[in-house]
């Protein structure tokens, strides 16, 4: 098996790269889909969550407010490394669960794991290819702003949690640029996939 790590801040288009390399033939796995497993209703994950933040953040539905949560954590370094604690461990197990999983179905398959945080929390996960998605911030807040009605501020403290460009290049073997259009960072996915495929 093959385990490629795609990585890249927040709105650096993650999920349009890793759904083009699902569709040509990847097994994708999203650790912010692992994230909110970690944290559904009944988990100990959720438990140890509120019992740090608040039960307030318990909503009527059982399920984590997560608006209210991140309003805390991105204006306060220690609340968010408290949150990191608590579920980076449970991502992980879920990862090496699902990528086990993976491997038993097809040994030859190519595993793409998209992770905003690999260089912060996951560098050490035995990738055989890193790569990045990057585009200015500026114009990833234009993205967050105009195309999924977040908050300017929230856009920045987001970023602000995150590694920078230059940190996540210097780990990862390929950069694709996203500063363009969808069209032309797809065409760079597919040059990537035949770079996977032939070697
Ligand atoms: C604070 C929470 C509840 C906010 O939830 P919300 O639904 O608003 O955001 P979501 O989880 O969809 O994340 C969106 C993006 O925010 C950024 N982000 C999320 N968590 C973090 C973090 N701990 N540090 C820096 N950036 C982060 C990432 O770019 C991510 O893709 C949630 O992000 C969370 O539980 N974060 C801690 C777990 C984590 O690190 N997740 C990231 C992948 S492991
Ligand atoms: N050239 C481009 N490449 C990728 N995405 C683009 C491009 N131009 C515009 N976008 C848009 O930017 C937004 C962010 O892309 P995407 O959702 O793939 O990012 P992401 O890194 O997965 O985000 P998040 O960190 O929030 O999970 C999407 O709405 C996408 O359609």
């Amino acid at each position: 098996m093959k385990l490629i790590g795609l990585t890249g801040g927040i709105a650096s288009g993650k999920s349009t790269i890793g759904r083009r390399l699902e569709q040509l033939g990847a097994v994708r796995i999203d650790a912010d889909e692992l994230a909110r497993e970690a944290v559904a209703p009944g988990t100990p994950g959720l438990a140890r969550v509120l019992a740090r933040f608040g039960g307030e953040l318990r909503r009527a539905d059982g399920t984590l407010d997560r608006a209210g949560l991140g309003a805390i954590v991105f204006a306060d370094a220690e609340a968010l490394a408290a949150l990191n604690a608590i579920v980076h461990p449970e991502v992980r197990r879920l990862f090496d669960a699902r990528a086990e999983a993976a491997r038993a179905q097809d040994p030859d398959a190519v595993l793409v794991y998209e992770v905003p945080l690999l260089v912060e929390a996951a560098r050490d996960q035995g990738w055989d290819l890193v790569v990045t998605a990057e585009a200015p911030p500026e114009q990833r807040i234009e993205r967050m702003v105009e195309l999924r009605g977040m908050a300017e501020a929230e856009a920045r403290r987001r970023i602000g949690n995150q590694a920078n460009s230059a940190e996540r290049t210097s780990v990862a073997d390929a950069v694709i640029d996203t500063s363009g259009t969808r069209a032309e960072t797809l065409a760079q996915v597919d040059e990537l996939w035949r770079r996977i495929t032939s070697g």
